[in-house]
């Protein structure tokens, strides 16, 4: 056998003709055929699932084909970054895209995407329901979805979703396992809740050190910051509030798709609130965080000096004195005071952190 493939190789090398002057899309299909056929002979059973077909994918975008097979058998010479399957195809004209993907997740060591079929539930307004696709074929490998501008055959579902009408969900077959799997974590919300100087922001920043340092991605949504931009045109009357915790709820339920460990400090007075922020995500992903630490204690604290501004009058509606705030009633949980002392904020990220571990939010 390796003789038949080295007579072919001297073949390939010697007697068929030099390379074409001209690369026309034909001259270059004809001219790759023949010096592939040679190869082809030797293994053609393996080559869809021996390494040879990686290394060809990658020679063949990469370097040049001349040195990889003989001596001025080919004739591109591509730059030696590998920055899209496309761009191979429309070169080589014989290998197909989607091994070429392949080629590049295996020798990047990226485990492969899943097929479309198998994703498609998605969330829709909270609750999970399969995004069903007239037309939809199992075997069709590309959708419109995850094709923009491809006409193809399914009639996507159009709906109405509050003041938003005729709107089509689009899904895409990088999912949020996907996602995770790169990351080696689950994407979930650590909502934390709790009086103004109640500790919320020290924890949420402690808990993101605690993480990071972990190798694991988290991203912070504090009130305060949020209010400085998203929300800025938000005051602190209830129904303003309520829209507050409302879009971090949803931008958190975001990022966690996007499978970040998203921290989200608030005071979130409203318990009716908070709950609908659960309701967004799947099971298990809110976990809620309670700071449970009495106002006289966040009062004493007051770093910022509105409590006392409160208490002389000069600023209304404040959360614990002239404005509700409603504690979980079942919140993951809670952290209070030891025997009056608050534990380090390092030692209450512990806390989290360990819960996190316990409970597979830590790997993927
Ligand atoms: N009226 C009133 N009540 C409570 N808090 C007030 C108020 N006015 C301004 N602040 C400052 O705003 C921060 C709270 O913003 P939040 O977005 O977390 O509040 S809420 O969830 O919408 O209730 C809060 O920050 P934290 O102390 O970090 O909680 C205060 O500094
Ligand atoms: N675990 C803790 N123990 C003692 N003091 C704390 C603790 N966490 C935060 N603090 C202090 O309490 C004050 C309020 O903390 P902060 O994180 O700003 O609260 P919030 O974001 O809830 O308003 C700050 O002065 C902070 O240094």
């Amino acid at each position: 056998m390796y003789m038949l493939y080295i007579i072919c190789h001297l073949i390939s090398t010697y007697l068929l003709p030099p390379p074409p002057k001209t690369q026309t899309p034909s001259s270059t299909s004809i001219f790759l055929f023949l010096n592939l056929l040679p190869f082809c002979t030797y293994k053609i059973n393996s080559i869809v699932r021996h390494k040879t077909v990686i290394s060809l994918c990658l020679l063949i975008d990469n370097v040049s084909m001349t040195s990889a097979i003989g001596n001025g058998s080919l004739f591109y010479r591509t730059p030696s970054k590998f920055d899209g399957a496309d761009t191979s195809s429309e070169k080589l004209g014989v290998l197909k895209l989607r091994a070429c993907n392949f080629c590049k997740a295996k020798l990047l060591g990226l485990p492969p995407l899943r097929a479309m079929e198998a994703s498609r539930t998605s969330h829709i307004n909270g609750k999970a329901e399969n995004v069903h696709q007239p037309g939809y074929n199992s075997n069709d490998q590309v959708t419109a979805n995850d094709c923009p501008g491809f006409s193809g055959k399914s009639i996507p579902r159009i709906s109405t979703n509050g003041n938003s009408t005729n709107i089509v969900w689009h899904k895409c077959s990088v999912e949020k396992s996907d996602r995770e799997e790169l990351l080696q974590q689950r994407g979930c919300v650590i909502w934390i809740t709790g009086l103004s100087g109640s500790g919320k922001s020290t924890l949420a920043c402690s808990l993101s050190r605690g993480l990071h340092a972990r190798g694991k991605l988290t991203y912070i949504l504090d009130g305060d910051n949020v209010r400085h931009g998203l929300n800025r045109d938000l005051s602190f009357g209830a129904e303003d509030r309520a829209e507050n915790i409302r879009r971090i709820g949803e931008v958190s339920k975001l990022l966690a798709d996007a499978g970040v460990i998203c921290i989200a400090s608030l005071i979130s007075p409203y318990r009716k609130e908070r709950d609908a922020c659960r309701a967004l995500l799947p099971e298990g992903d809110f976990i809620e965080v309670f700071m449970d630490v009495p106002l006289r204690v966040c009062e004493a604290r007051d770093p910022k000096g509105l409590y006392k501004l409160a208490r002389a009058g000069k600023i209304k509606g404040f959360t614990g004195i002239d404005d509700p705030y409603e504690p979980p009633l079942k919140s993951e949980i809670v952290l209070r005071q030891n025997q009056g002392l608050c534990d380090s904020p390092n030692d209450l990220a512990d806390v989290v952190i360990s819960y996190l571990d316990k409970n597979g939010y830590l790997k993927a």
